[in-house]
């Protein structure tokens, strides 16, 4: 690539916008040109705005760039990179898209629009195929593509290759997920030490929809969703980051734990995301150990973009059960943004 393509960080002030701008440093294809976030940090260098919380130091370019007011005007970039609350992702990430620029969303508010992609390049890059119809729908020069929820990340991925050879009935699903998630600072310590909250507001509704979407099939200007049922309970777990989930699932065709670690482990990139900086290779891990993955040991595999699986063995009320691991502000958020952006430059949507 003969020069850098620019890019904005919306919301580069908390958890998930620092972890696009620690993601950023150095990428070979994009160069952030500015950072922005509430009115409460605007005019603030970002240095100054921001309560750095990674153990990488903050890069040297990002402390004294101004935090500017999260609007296009006066931004010179082509992809917008979004890590805004979804109350204000609403109305805030049309106006990028309607500014020309490709904006790659971490936030709910437009996941189940059906012209709008949820992307998961390792197992659904074809759904970038409904960005012309959503610009046409939308008269929109730019475009919104997003990424899932944290939890239905991982468990999404390693779904693909057990759906494709074995067909999924139903899910069952328990989360334990990291207190990053809830952003910065997020859950207060006396809620979240010595304990467990078995409440996200709004989270079991998302991992039982939106995996249904990212596995669907395009059809003309639409997905067709995935014809499996998921039910979901969630928790709060006292863990820094990575989000394990537990699932149990009923298959169309009866199948051993060994053949389906067997499809998980051959599972490979699909060819649109050969190349990509962001892709990890391979796209999912299988353990061994019966005591695996855990977060602590296991969510930086692949520079945290990898999807760990383990304890794949029989379930007695339904036909397989597994426990899943993704980082959920790497895979599951910044790392995860910036795969579907490299792969809308490989496919020409962004030039
Ligand atoms: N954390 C995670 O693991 C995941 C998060 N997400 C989603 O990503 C988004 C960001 O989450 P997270 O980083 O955890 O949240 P945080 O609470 O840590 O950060 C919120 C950010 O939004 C900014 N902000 C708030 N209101 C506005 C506004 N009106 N205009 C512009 N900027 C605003 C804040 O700026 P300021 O510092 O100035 O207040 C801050 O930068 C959310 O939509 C979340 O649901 C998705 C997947 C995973
Ligand atoms: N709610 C998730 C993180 C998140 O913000 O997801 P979403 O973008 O779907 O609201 C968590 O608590 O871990």
């Amino acid at each position: 690539m003969a020069s850098k393509i620019p890019v904005v960080v919306l919301a580069a002030t908390g958890s998930v916008g620092q972890r696009f701008v620690q993601l950023l440093d150095q990428h070979p294809w994009f160069e952030v040109v500015a950072l922005t976030a509430s009115e409460r940090s605007e005019g603030k260098t970002y240095q100054e705005a921001c309560n750095w919380l990674l153990s990488t130091p903050m890069p040297d370019w990002a402390r004294s760039m101004p935090v500017l007011p999260t609007h296009p005007t006066g931004i010179q970039a082509k992809i917008a990179f979004s890590a805004l609350p979804a109350s204000s992702a609403k109305d805030i990430e049309p106006e990028f898209a309607r500014a020309g620029m490709a904006v790659c969303s971490n936030a709910a508010a437009y996941r189940r629009e059906p012209d709008v992609p949820i992307l998961l390049p390792e197992i659904n890059a074809e759904h970038i195929h409904l960005i012309p119809a959503q610009r046409k729908n939308r008269g929109w020069d730019g475009f919104i593509t997003t990424n899932p929820n944290c939890s239905s990340t991982g468990m999404t991925i390693a779904l693909r290759p057990i759906l494709d050879q074995f067909g999924v009935k139903r899910v069952f699903v328990t989360t334990l997920q990291a207190i990053s998630g809830a952003g910065y600072p997020g859950v207060a310590s006396m809620d979240i030490l010595d304990n467990v909250v078995p409440y996200i507001g709004g989270e079991e509704e998302k991992i039982e929809w939106e995996p249904r979407k990212m596995l669907g099939k395009v059809q003309g200007d639409q997905i067709a969703l995935a014809d499996f049922r998921v039910s979901a309970q969630v928790n709060r777990v006292p863990v820094v980051d990575g989000h394990l989930v537990c699932l149990s699932m009923e298959l169309e065709k009866k199948t051993s734990p060994d053949e389906v670690i067997q499809a998980l482990r051959a599972y490979q990139l699909p060819e649109l995301c050969q190349g990509l900086p962001s892709a990890p290779q391979p796209p999912i891990v299988v353990m061994d150990e019966p005591n695996r993955p855990q977060p602590r040991l296991d969510r930086m595999r692949g520079d945290g973009m990898t999807t760990t699986v383990g304890r794949v063995r029989v379930d007695p009320l339904l036909d397989i059960k597994m426990v899943v691991l993704s980082h959920n502000t790497i895979r599951g958020a910044a790392g995860g943004s910036l795969m579907n952006a490299e792969l809308l430059v490989k496919t020409g949507f962004v030039k």
